[in-house]
């Protein structure tokens, strides 16, 4: 099985014939399940398709199904140095300078996008999570509609590709429009949903490739036509994968929420995705423990999942712990104009506890 000390050798040697005098950084390089993703900084425009196909033909010795190589401009500043070429496969972005450097690779054009050119006021927010199922989907689609019924304008972007759900869970069933060759977002509780989930026939399942996952995140934004917005949220994949970095190298200036259970192992496993934020450079807006208690109609709460994950988290992340939401779905019925299956109202228990959390985000974004 590659290791990713091989796959760094094995960049490096690339890099070194590239590199006249040591431009070209291998950096971010991560391994999983036989595939690479890494980014190259330094590599010329012209050189760059020479130097995927030869990155990609000494990791298929090796063993790699695939390489993942996003491009970005030679070092500035503090970049580039010994400390942080260290920094290969941690994921390490140094500093402001990782964030002013013009975006290369999969985001290469998109610095004058509206939502993302430097005078955009837009928030971007993305929630993470280091395992599956805690949650993640439900809480981005509530949190976007509690910001909505907050006054703010709001997108959401379902970029778990793998598991998209945003448009289930929150009851639409219409496919979005195509005009002047742009796709218009469905609106739906006042926020502008996008998800791969709109391109896919009957729910058959999609096989992506390493390099699809960046143009994909890419094209939410250059094919879409987005409205005005004052929070967009991303719904990322669990975990510390390609979309999380592919986000950083686009969105340099996104926060994130993590979303974990109480339990001790989620929480020790969001941790990570805790500190790939870290890393990115990406501000933690706080953490938010899902399925926290269950609370029975006498009012005793029963901590089915273990307790504390959430607070050890914000403790350990020194971000603070935005809220616990309790068990239990809402209580929503299919017969119900506006019907969905996982939004809360706002009258409800729940729904209230949303429409909290939207306002510790909007001082926090916003103050
Ligand atoms: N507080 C809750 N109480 C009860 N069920 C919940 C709660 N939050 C989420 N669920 C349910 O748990 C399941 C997983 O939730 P969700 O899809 O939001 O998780 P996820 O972390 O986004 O998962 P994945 O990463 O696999 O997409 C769903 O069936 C959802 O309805």
């Amino acid at each position: 099985m590659l290791t990713r000390e091989e796959a760094i050798t094995a960049a490096e040697a690339v890099a070194a014939r590239y590199s006249k005098d040591g431009q070209v950084v291998i950096r971010d390089v991560m391994v999983r399940d036989g595939q690479v993703s890494l980014t190259a900084q330094g590599v010329a425009p012209a050189a760059q398709t020479g130097f995927e196909a030869a990155l990609r033909e000494a990791v298929a010795r090796l063993g790699a199904q695939s390489v993942h190589c996003r491009f970005r401009a030679a070092a500035v500043a503090g970049e580039g140095t010994p400390e942080a070429k260290q920094g290969a496969g941690s994921g390490a972005a140094s500093g402001a300078g990782a964030n002013t450097a013009p975006v290369r690779g999969h985001g290469a054009g998109l610095e004058s996008h509206p939502l993302l050119r430097d005078d955009s006021n837009v928030q971007f927010i993305a929630i993470a999570s280091g395992k599956g199922g805690v949650g993640k989907s439900t809480v981005t689609v509530n949190l976007a509609v509690a910001l909505a019924r907050q006054g703010k304008r709001v997108g959401i972007i379902d970029a778990d590709i793998y598991g998209f759900s945003v448009p289930d869970m929150m009851g639409i069933e219409e496919k979005p429009e195509v005009v002047n060759e742009r796709v218009i977002p469905i609106e739906k509780f006042g926020v502008q949903v996008m998800s791969m989930g709109f391109f896919v026939e009957d729910n058959a399942p999609i096989v992506w490739r390493g390099p699809m996952l960046g143009k994909m995140l890419r094209n939410f934004f250059a094919e879409i036509q987005w409205g005005d917005l004052d929070y967009l949220l991303l719904d990322l994949p669990p975990g510390t994968g390609d979309v999380a970095l592919d986000v950083h190298q686009l969105i340099p200036q996104s926060k994130e929420i993590i979303v974990t259970t109480p339990h001790a192992t989620a929480a020790f496993v969001a941790a990570r995705a805790g500190a790939m934020a870290i890393k990115t450079n990406h501000e933690i807006v706080g953490i938010i423990e899902n399925m926290s208690y269950f609370e029975s109609k006498s009012g005793e709460k029963e901590y089915v999942f273990g307790r504390g994950g959430g607070a050890r988290l914000a403790e350990s992340l020194n971000a603070e712990l935005l809220a616990q939401i309790p068990l239990g779905a809402p209580d929503n019925h299919p017969s119900e104009a506006d019907f969905s299956p996982s939004v809360y109202k706002p009258d409800t228990e729940v729904g209230r506890l949303y429409l909290e959390i939207a306002d510790r985000i909007i001082t926090k974004c916003e103050s």
